[in-house]
């Protein structure tokens, strides 16, 4: 790798990661007193059970496919055949969702960026999944407080998504030198900003994050036991494709 092509690489992974959010930073933090008033929270607390899974499957599935495009833009991943695309984002684009909520997470009130306000835990009581809720505040909180640019959030997503460790791959090999290639970004970038203690830290987080998805997808297969129908036939396309396990 001569100096050149890993500026290039991070910049364009950088340029990506701004490219596919959907709010700035700088518009989240304006936005940061902006929170649900009682009315607006015992309207979500009077949603039934698989109402309130229906919302937030439909939310996730927005900012998944934020995460999609993100990942097409990633140098090489195009270059991955379509299976092994479709492997990388099934295991992946939800992991990524939970490292860009940090940036949606406000740790003065404990809430984060849902539906247009800033939401607390109290607001998804009736999706009946407290435990992952408080597991997703909290991974949010950790990652806060971590105090990453927007260009490691940047590579650290890319890292996230292009794991050669995945099950399934078709060419572990191609796909483990794209790994290689966005592990040097990050570690260049790392070295730049002189924080390379952060990357044993992240390789922490992402610990947290496996727990954190394989809690989802229990969840996911309790709700469409309870809620076949919902599960089926409500669900964005999308969601049902990257996480029914089925
Ligand atoms: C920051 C990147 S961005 O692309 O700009 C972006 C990206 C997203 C947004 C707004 C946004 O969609 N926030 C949101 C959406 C869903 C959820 C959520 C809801 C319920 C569940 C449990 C359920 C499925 C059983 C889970 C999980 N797991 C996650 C959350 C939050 F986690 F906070 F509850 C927030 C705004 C800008």
């Amino acid at each position: 790798h001569s100096l050149r092509n890993i500026d290039e690489l991070c910049a364009s992974i950088v340029r990506s990661h701004r490219e596919t959010s959907q709010y700035r930073v700088e518009e989240l933090h304006a936005l940061r007193w902006k929170l649900f008033n009682r009315e607006e929270i015992q309207a979500y607390q009077s949603k039934s059970v698989d109402e309130m899974w229906q919302h937030c499957a439909i939310r996730l599935t927005e900012a998944v496919q934020y995460v999609v495009e993100f990942a097409k833009h990633i140098p090489g991943f195009r270059m991955l055949s379509q299976n092994d695309q479709i492997a990388l984002l099934k295991t992946g684009s939800m992991e990524v969702v939970l490292v860009r909520m940090s940036r949606l997470f406000n740790t003065e009130n404990n809430t984060v960026f849902f539906d247009g306000k800033f939401a607390g835990t109290e607001v998804f009581k009736s999706l009946a999944c407290g435990d992952l809720i408080t597991a997703v505040f909290d991974f949010a909180h950790g990652m806060c407080a971590l105090k990453l640019t927007e260009q490691q959030i940047a590579l650290f997503s890319a890292l996230v998504l292009i794991n050669a460790d995945r099950p399934c791959l078709e060419d572990k090999g191609r796909v483990q030198r794209v790994q290689r290639s966005v592990e040097f970004g990050l570690t260049h970038i790392l070295h730049r900003d002189n924080q390379e203690s952060l990357m044993h830290k992240l390789y922490q987080r992402v610990a947290v994050l496996r727990s954190l998805c394989s809690l989802h997808m229990e969840k996911l297969r309790w709700f469409s036991q309870r809620y076949p129908l919902t599960a089926h036939s409500l669900f964005p396309p999308l969601y049902k494709e990257l996480f029914a396990s089925e």
